[in-house]
């Protein structure tokens, strides 16, 4: 830490407003407007919780949003609700004193501004309230950021970080800073002593923001603490005693449930040893490593509260060498049974198709060969792997009943997907029950997925309504407002971007077959590209990634394809992807996480130019792709690409309307923007619906958790399988 007493220089060139020379005005002029007319943009009356999602839907921003059918509107523009404006005017008023400090502060040394960090502490132990102390704890964030990091908190950013504050989705447009925007709530939440998290997508964003804002933090006499996934229990322990702590989701949700499994454990050893006087109750050393939950700010808080919302983050009760075991006897079963015949070996019943061995049949099980693993699972075991495994020779037909295709979550690794006999289409995610998936697994000579079997559960939603006090940060959660609002009680508001956003919106092209939109889209790229601008083309899918990349090549584009295949290069290819004449086609989310830079003489051409290819089931995936143009005030341009054989038209619309729109696609020779619209409502009827989905999910589960309350029961341990 540096004992220096002058404040180091301020590279952005910015100074406490009311004393700022001229040379700051750029920095701060778009909030000094933005502040008169409503610095923060409420993108939701989510105020009211309760209110209807339609009300909710309806806000006007978000509805202008829609009709103009601009995916990446918001961010810059001023709206506003007359209903909200007491908040506006009371977060204006309280950055008006956080102003006030600045010029105080910064005649202090780094010690006194470290003793008045340590006085809001007392202050705040002592029960006083946040609110009251977040002028000064703001105050002196800003000046800690400045003199640590130089980086001295924008205004938009504070105002901002009052929001989080008060609990809200704070939405902000890629490259705004949101990480130094939370180190605000992070820090005033933490003074009181119980803790404050920060969740993200993955370890390393956890790692790299952490270790970022650290010498902020430490000006500020205010501990960090970081929490990866091969920590083990004591290196937990530690970052959680941290006053900060920054991690996963999903390793806050595990160590809950370990926790929790680990009290319960406890709790029935110290019953035993009370009620049977001779228990063997000890304190092993074994101690939980959170110690509560008290706030949460969640990065990327769309993908994280709604995408994983329902992601179940399960520890399994079956042990490894018990699994091993399992895995063994499967193979084991699917490399014997060719062996096995019709009415010598086994019995189909003719009622219930159920194979039996006959006592041939279990003999030549007991004669089969079997190493250790095999050999300790029991008899009755085995014979019905072998009944099991003989079905699946017999009935289950690669191609036919299932194909393998190598997974979405893993693609190194191969699995079965169901084909529904009924439609003839791939059921994403069923599995076959009692051992048949895993059978046909082995007999395909693929991964065994073993089932868990679940000593403790708790889904996303689940453990982030655990936390009194929530909030989060996006680049796009205004199309999620009303969810957000209605499950997490966390209404969302637009945080303008400090500089004015030039990002250009070209007229969306519709096409009648996908080849047609795909020659066009390669056509736009060659003109681009052309420039020196860089072109980010982003897909749904890998295939018609690599379908584009390959037109690419036939035009002699030099190019870089980012989807699930080549994780790997995410971050270099992502970080490139700003240069001259760079091309770049990824699949969605991908690259997340890491900053497009432009290279210098690419500002002057244009900026970047992206390319949707189609729409996304959620307006916001098309948003984040958006965003990726046009950061921090830079130029750039996008353009949507649609097609009449797009499956947004299907998930809108069903099958037959899809079907007569398809067909009048292939008919179609011209143009057919005038169409945009209704693609842009497909996408409305399909979000609906799966918010409907969710909600009606969420109920469920409340029921059930209720009525395990009832009965005595823990709804995270006592889980069915
Ligand atoms: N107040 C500030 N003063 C100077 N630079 C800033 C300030 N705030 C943010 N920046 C700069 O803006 C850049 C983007 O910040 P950051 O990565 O936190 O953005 P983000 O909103 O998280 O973007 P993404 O959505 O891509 O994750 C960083 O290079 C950071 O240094």
């Amino acid at each position: 830490m540096s004992d220096s007493t002058a404040p180091k220089p301020d590279p952005t060139g910015s100074q406490p407003n009311g004393t700022a020379p001229a040379g700051n005005a750029p920095t701060e002029a778009p909030l000094a407007e933005a502040a008169a007319d409503n610095a923060i943009i409420p993108a939701s009356s989510g105020e009211e919780p309760e209110s209807p999602v339609a009300e909710i839907a309806t806000a006007p921003d978000v509805a202008n949003q829609r009709r103009s059918g601009d995916p990446s509107a918001g961010g810059g523009s001023r709206l506003s609700l007359r209903n909200l404006r007491p908040r506006m005017v009371r977060w204006r008023r309280q950055l008006a004193r956080v102003n006030e400090f600045e010029p105080i502060l910064l005649k202090e040394d780094d010690a006194t501004i470290r003793k008045r960090s340590l006085a809001l502490r007392y202050r705040a132990m002592a029960g006083e309230k946040l609110s009251t102390l977040l002028p000064e704890g703001y105050a002196l964030c800003r000046e800690a950021g400045r003199r640590a990091l130089s980086m001295r908190h924008y205004d938009v950013q504070i105002v901002g970080g009052i929001g989080l504050f008060e609990g809200h989705i704070a939405e902000m447009q890629t490259g705004e800073g949101k990480t130094l925007t939370a180190t605000l709530p992070l820090y005033l939440h933490s003074l009181v002593g119980k803790g404050a998290h920060l969740a993200t997508v993955n370890d390393y964003l956890a790692k790299r923001d952490a270790e970022w804002m650290t010498p902020l933090f430490e000006m500020l006499g205010i501990s960090v603490g970081i929490i990866q996934t091969e920590d083990d229990q004591s290196a937990r322990r530690k970052s959680y005693s941290a006053a900060v702590t920054y991690g996963t989701a999903k390793e806050f949700g595990f160590d809950f449930l370990r926790d929790r499994l680990l009290l319960r454990a406890q709790n029935r050893m110290q019953t035993e040893m009370l009620g049977g006087g001779d228990g063997g109750f000890s304190d092993s050393g074994d101690q939980i490593v959170m110690r509560g939950m008290h706030f949460c700010l969640v990065d990327e808080a769309d993908s994280i509260l709604i995408d994983e919302a329902r992601t179940p983050l399960i520890i399994g009760s079956i042990e490894d060498n018990v699994r091993d075991q399992i895995v063994e006897t499967y193979k084991w079963g699917s490399k014997h049974a060719p062996d096995f015949e019709l009415d010598e070996h086994f019995e189909i019943d003719d009622e219930t198709k159920r194979y039996e061995l006959t006592a041939r049949g279990r003999s030549k099980v007991r004669a089969l060969p079997k190493n250790d693993l095999v050999r300790a699972m029991g008899l009755v075991d085995l014979y019905e792997y072998i009944e099991r495994s003989v079905k699946v020779h017999r009935e289950f037909l690669l191609n036919r009943q299932y194909v393998i295709r190598p997974s979405e979550k893993d693609p190194k690794i191969d699995e079965i997907v169901i084909v529904d006999e009924f439609t003839g289409r791939l059921a994403e995610g069923r599995k076959w029950r009692d051992g048949i998936h895993q059978a046909i697994e082995s007999k395909e000579g693929i991964e065994i997925s073993v089932p868990t079997g679940q000593a403790a559960r708790i889904t996303v939603q689940d453990l982030f309504l655990r936390y009194p006090h929530l909030a989060g940060m996006t680049g796009t959660a205004a199309t999620s407002a009303s969810e957000l609002a209605r499950i997490y009680r966390t209404p969302v508001v637009r945080v303008p971007t400090n500089r004015p956003p030039r990002r250009e919106q070209l007229p969306s092209k519709v096409f009648g077959t996908l080849d047609a939109k795909f020659e066009a889209i390669a056509k736009e790229v060659a003109e681009v590209h052309a420039t020196g601008r860089p072109v980010l083309i982003g897909t749904r899918s890998i295939d018609k990634s690599v379908l584009l990349a390959g037109m690419l090549t036939e035009l002699g584009i030099e190019h870089e394809v980012l989807n699930a295949n080549n994780v790997e290069r995410e971050a270099e290819i992502v970080a490139a992807a700003g240069g001259i004449g760079k091309v770049t086609v990824a699949t969605n989310m991908a690259g997340r996480g890491t900053d497009i830079k432009l290279a210098d003489a690419v500002e002057s051409r244009g900026g970047m130019h992206v390319i949707c290819t189609e729409l996304h089931d959620a307006a916001r995936i098309d948003r984040q792709l958006i965003g990726r143009c046009g950061r921090q005030g830079d130029r750039g341009s996008y353009r949507q690409y649609l097609s009449l054989d797009d499956d947004i038209l299907k998930g809108g619309y069903g099958q037959i309307k899809y079907d007569k729109l398809k067909n009048r696609g292939e008919a179609n020779t011209g143009s057919a923007d005038r169409l945009a619209n209704m693609f842009h409502r497909a996408q409305r009827k399909v979000e609906r619906r799966h918010f409907r989905d969710r909600m009606v999910l969420m109920h469920h589960e409340k029921e059930r958790k209720k009525m395990q309350r009832e009965i005595g029961q823990d709804p995270y341990l006592d889980t069915p399988d």
